[in-house]
């Protein structure tokens, strides 16, 4: 993709355009369900039928529940005729027996309709998932079979449950409206307008209330998205100072899901009122028109047997149907909706899949860098901001002890004591000299006259911060926990601007545990960190990220688009820069494979090192002057870390590296080894030759030539 490409993609809508295509999708859901729908009743024609039976059955226990209510006051007790009371009374009893095994015949027949729902649903899914695998050449999505046979599920008990609600509906009316017309047709004028206008009602807010309903579905996945994402993230969100910005995107998907719950509250409210005007209106107008009703010559027992069909079996169907069609069916529906049209990854024609997913392609030889090489990315981006450190000064590594220990003597003392310029003079801002002062409270720089700072026992932390270096420990203690062995033990290190550094050592000895301390994540127990010269402790987060970005290995990704990932820590950097940026760390055949910067970007659509690829463009993008990477290269080929690691390299600012690869700590200037009870600081080829540890993890002998050193673990 060329720069042009990219500014050609700039103009698609970014933030709106995941939520934008998900309603759009929900938009036509009952209409693209309804052919289906059709043939799936016409082939289980004898199943409805026989449910249709059953609930007839049902309609009768209504029926009769009403009439023998009426005729056991009027025909019995009102005219001191007990026992043909108690008779009809009975009679009643044996209808709700005869009514329950009606319900029993209709869970029978539901199940004949509802489970092969659901093993057709499985059956697309399966075979839709095997044939996309087949048509794209790879395995089959195992994780969206697994979400669609749980959907299948939700749509087999939603189904279930509206299917129950709907027919209970149709039948107790049909049996109540008998009871009524058989006891006095005049009942039915009480009762009949007020029922059509509440159910008219009713159905008035279905249409409305499913598009506030899955308005409200979507807003909560995204905020569920959202917080899957952040989680996933948190460490690199709290490193890089992004709180604001996360939490200013997770405030407006909460403040939308919000809205889509007052927006649905709404119209839940003029659902309750169709309820009350379906169900509790014709009983309150059967007991305002009861003097009149019976002046019309209507019974006191046909009366108290509409009161029965309204109270007993209208009001609960109602209120069932009204509940249960409003949730279970808008989910049911959009459940459906996602088997008819398929979710990414499953295509519903396997043959149409045809676009295979592209590994990141390396990058090229002409741009690879070597440990002795770091080139300039093509596109080298504006200076940034606050991109530009302090005047170059000679780097004066210091490290003192770790755990504890006094320090690896040979590296530490070569580079502090001699003034040993061997391997300096980055980017042409420094010197080459090492400067002196091993030793804890000694002024880096101290020998040359630059004098950027100093420390004394006292804490006395004034430092010149032009000249000051860019991240510096002093007597650095750190453990997780007051009893715990401490992880980090009275450590003094100085690294300078413009540096660029490399932390090896075995797994768990803390290199995690050093960044942490330099982002300020962590918080020492004893000694002091300082950036550029300021002592970290009781800084703001917004006033940290100004100064260093951590990018820890889990890289925090969100959905959005592309450029809104890339540009988060500089909403303002320019096109040109971003384009820079994807160029140098080699992240434009991703960019490309997705369409451009203003694509979306669906998290779980990106393995683990595209996902690096993306943190590695934006930090290129930051302003902080100090880059931490925790092995957050280690998903990536090594020839794609080597260009990503050369490019922030090339930034301008210090970077410090937990290697993931001895080759990333060939490419550092200066290399700490920390290994529990020693610790080392120099080149490669001095700890190559001074400390054993380091010759181990990097795989040679002792005594061999530094230049025929096999890269071990590159
Ligand atoms: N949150 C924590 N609580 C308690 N102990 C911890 C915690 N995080 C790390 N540790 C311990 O601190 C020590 C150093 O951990 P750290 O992650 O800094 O090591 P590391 O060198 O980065 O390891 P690796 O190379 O495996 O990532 C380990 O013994 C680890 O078990």
């Amino acid at each position: 993709m060329t720069g042009h490409d990219v500014g050609r993609r700039r103009g698609g809508g970014p933030a709106g355009s995941v939520r934008h295509v998900r309603a759009g999708a929900g938009a036509g859901a009952l209409r693209r369900l309804l052919p289906d729908a059709r043939g799936f009743a016409g082939e289980h024609r004898r199943a409805v039928g026989g449910l249709a039976l059953w609930s007839l059955l049902e309609s009768a226990q209504t029926f009769l529940g009403g009439y023998c209510v009426a005729h056991a006051l009027d025909g019995g007790f009102l005219r001191g005729r007990p026992g043909t009371g108690l008779l009809w009374l009975a009679v009643a009893a044996v209808a709700v027996l005869v009514g329950g095994a009606a319900l029993r015949g209709v869970f029978a027949g539901l199940a004949g309709l509802v489970e092969p729902l659901r093993d057709g649903l499985v059956r697309r899914t399966v075979r839709r998932s095997i044939g996309g695998a087949r048509g794209r050449d790879k395995e089959p999505d195992a994780a969206a079979v697994s979400r669609l046979t749980h959907q299948s599920e939700i749509a087999r008990d939603g189904f279930a449950g509206i299917l129950l609600t709907l027919r209970s509906f149709v039948f107790t009316a049909l049996g109540a409206l008998a009871g009524l017309a058989s006891l006095a047709p005049v009942l039915l004028w009480v009762v009949v307008p007020p029922l059509v206008a509440g159910v008219g009602l009713f159905l008035a807010t279905l249409r409305p209330m499913a598009g506030r309903q899955r308005e409200f579905l979507d807003a909560d996945e995204a905020l569920a998205a959202q917080a899957g994402e952040v989680a996933a993230g948190l460490r690199d969100v709290a490193a890089c100072g992004a709180r604001e910005v996360v939490t200013a995107r997770a405030a407006e998907l909460v403040s939308a899901e919000a809205d889509a719950a007052r927006a649905l509250a709404r119209w839940s409210a003029a659902r309750t009122l169709a309820l009350g005007v379906a169900g509790q209106l014709p009983v309150l107008l059967l007991l305002v028109t009861a003097p009149w009703l019976l002046g019309k010559g209507v019974t006191a027992g046909a009366l108290l047997g509409g009161l029965t069909y309204l109270t007993q079996a209208l009001l609960p169907a109602l209120h069932s149907l009204m509940t249960g069609l409003g949730a279970a069916g808008t989910r049911l529906v959009v459940v459906l909706d996602r088997f008819v049209t398929p979710p990414d990854g499953l295509p519903e024609d396997p043959g149409a899949a045809t676009e295979p997913d592209v590994p990141p392609t390396p990058p090229t030889s002409r741009t690879r860098p070597t440990s002795r090489t770091r080139p300039t990315p093509p596109t080298p981006p504006t200076p940034l901001a606050r991109a530009s450190p302090t005047p170059r000064t000679p780097p004066h590594p210091r490290l003192a002890r770790v755990n504890g220990a006094p320090a690896d003597g040979q590296a530490t003392a070569r580079g502090a004591h001699d003034g040993d310029g061997r391997t300096g003079g980055r980017r042409g801002g420094r010197d080459g000299r090492t400067g002196t002062g091993a030793d804890r409270g000694t002024a880096p720089g101290g020998d040359n006259g630059t004098a950027p700072g100093r420390t004394t026992d006292s804490g006395d932390t004034s430092t010149d911060r032009t000249t000051a270096p860019a991240a510096e420990l002093r007597g650095v203690t750190f453990a997780y926990g007051p009893r715990a062995r401490p992880v980090i033990d009275g450590l003094d290190l100085s690294v300078m601007p413009g540096e660029h550094i490399a932390v090896v050592g075995p797994s768990g000895i803390g290199k995690s545990t050093l960044t942490a301390l330099l982002a300020g994540v962590l918080t020492p127990h004893g000694g002091t960190v300082l950036l550029h010269g300021a002592p970290i402790g009781g800084r703001s987060p917004a006033e940290l990220s100004g100064e260093r970005v951590l990018v820890p290995q889990q890289a925090y990704v969100f959905t959005g688009t592309f450029r809104e990932n890339l540009t988060y820590l500089r909403p303002d950097a320019a096109h040109e820069e971003l384009v820079a940026a994807v160029d140098a760390v080699g992240a434009m055949p991703l960019l490309d494979r997705f369409g451009g910067p203003d694509a979306p970007l669906d998290p779980a659509r990106l393995s683990p090192g595209e996902r690096q690829l993306v943190a590695l463009v934006r930090v290129r993008l930051a302003a902080a002057p100090l880059l931490l990477l925790d092995e957050a290269t280690c998903h990536l080929d090594p020839a794609a870390e080597a260009r990503a690691e050369a490019a922030l390299a090339a930034r301008a600012g210090t970077l410090i590296v937990v290697a993931h690869r001895l080759s990333s700590a060939r490419r550092a200037e200066r290399v700490l080894v920390l290994d529990g009870s020693r610790a080392a600081y120099g080149t490669h080829g001095e700890l190559i030759e001074t400390s054993a540890l380091y010759r181990d993890l990097a795989g040679v002998s002792a005594g061999l030539p530094t230049a025929s050193q096999p890269r071990a673990r590159s």
